[in-house]
């Protein structure tokens, strides 16, 4: 064990790694394992920014480690992550060379310190630098085709922070206060990095963290102007916050109790009310149809690879065949829990066609398309009137999450 400052942070680091690529945990599920014993916040934070660098670049950075070494690294092998983490470090975090030596190598002690070393110095020394845009797993290019190309450079740097404003009417002085951009009406867009709880209105609930792409489906519902609708999978909430601020009387439910926690926290702290269900929406029956449903249904997540750049690695075939199969169990659910002439808004934030275009072109209730000037300037809906958006679209302002998002009418 040493004790070099710093080390702390890479060790969790190589633990998170190891959660993500061994175990095929999320970044967020293996963090409390991963950083316990981390006591400094800012430590913490820079294991999670190492790990998710090096996920984000992993193809590249395994390319320049394959110029360095004679006989390939497996893999899986300890010094090939130890040597990601170390590149990650350099090329994207401006960490000086010496200072990840000096935190790095330990993780290796009583093994391949010295092959690390050698592949380290040979790269530094050669200059080596990472493309502009990060190569994507070939798994990951045979699903997305030529989407992938868009997305990519989209995914070189972490996404912007975009906000949900409570009231839709303080836009501008909104925009202003915090420093921001504001993309449609209720949104307001910041630069990346910065700290939540510090800003303006964050005590007062006057805001809540949602991607623009993630605000868009309960958009698509309009005023709720007292009518009844379902929050299906709700937690930890960007919707129900949102339903309610528009006026809906939102039953909202969810299974995870935990997720559902910070949910109860979220409607707290905006003084927003929804009648909470913890339930699995398998089993659970309402007692009478709704105006409206809105499903945001569990997915693979592969839509917000820039937040989550572990999804490039841990998402395949069977992971997304297992998502499609629950989602087409809830639409269907979902589907025969609308009043005569209710609204169904069926959302995922993912990539993949099988839990999008595929899931709803089955569906037999009657569409009810998303028109252009529903959503932000730059967008469009797709020929069926669905919308499909991802991190590589309006790029000027700072892209936006992958969503797939219909609309329905019964
Ligand atoms: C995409 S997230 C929802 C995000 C949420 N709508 C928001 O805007 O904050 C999917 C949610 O589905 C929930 N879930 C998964 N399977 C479920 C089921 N069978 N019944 C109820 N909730 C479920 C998960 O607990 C998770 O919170």
């Amino acid at each position: 064990m040493t004790d070099t400052a710093g080390f702390p942070a890479r060790r969790a680091a190589l633990r998170l790694m190891d959660a993500v690529l061994r175990r095929g945990e999320t970044l967020e599920q293996a963090a409390p394992g991963a950083l316990r014993g981390v006591e400094r916040g800012d430590d913490r934070a820079l294991a999670r920014a190492i790990a998710s660098e090096a996920l984000r670049w992993l193809v590249d950075l395994d390319a320049l480690i394959d110029t360095a070494t004679r006989n390939r690294l497996a893999d899986d092998a300890k010094v090939r992550t130890v040597l990601r983490l170390m590149l990650a470090q350099t090329l994207r975090l401006d960490t000086p060379p010496h200072a990840v030596v000096a935190t790095c190598l330990p993780l290796l002690d009583g093994g391949p310190r010295r092959l690390a070393h050698g592949v380290f110095s040979t790269l530094s020394k050669r200059g080596a630098s990472l493309p502009d845009a990060p190569t994507l797993p070939d798994g990951v290019h045979m699903r997305w085709g030529a989407l992938a190309e868009e997305v990519a450079p989209a995914l070189a740097a972490p996404p912007p922070l975009d906000l949900t404003l409570k009231d839709h009417a303080g836009t501008a002085e909104w925009a202003a206060r915090l420093g921001g951009i504001s993309l449609m009406p209720g949104h307001v867009r910041l630069a990346r990095g910065t700290a939540v709880e510090k800003l303006d209105g964050f005590g007062e609930g006057a805001w809540w963290v949602q991607d623009l792409a993630a605000s868009l489906p309960a958009r698509l519902l309009g005023q709720g102007e007292g009518r009844s609708v379902l929050d299906l999978c709700s937690a930890p909430g960007g919707k129900t916050l949102q339903l309610a601020a528009n006026g809906w009387r939102v039953t909202s439910l969810d299974m995870s109790e935990k997720r559902l926690e910070r949910l109860r926290e979220n409607l707290a702290r905006t003084g927003l009310a929804a009648d909470v269900i913890e339930g699995d929406a398998l089993q659970w029956e309402p007692r009478l149809p709704f105006d409206a449903v809105l499903l945001d249904a569990p997915c693979t997540a592969t839509g917000t690879c820039r937040r989550h750049p572990d999804v490039l690695h841990r998402i395949g075939v069977r992971q997304i065949a297992d998502m499609a199969q629950l989602q087409a169990a809830l639409l269907a659910r979902a589907a025969r829990w609308l009043a005569p002439g209710g609204r169904l808004v069926y959302a995922t934030c993912s990539l993949e066609a099988a839990e999008g275009e595929e899931q709803v072109a089955a569906i037999t209730l009657a569409p009810d398309p998303i028109r252009t000037e529903e959503l932000p300037q730059g967008l469009a809906p797709t020929a069926q009137g669905w919308l499909r958006t991802h991190p590589g679209l309006l790029p000027e302002a700072g892209g936006l999450d992958g969503f797939f998002v219909a609309r329905f009418r019964r």
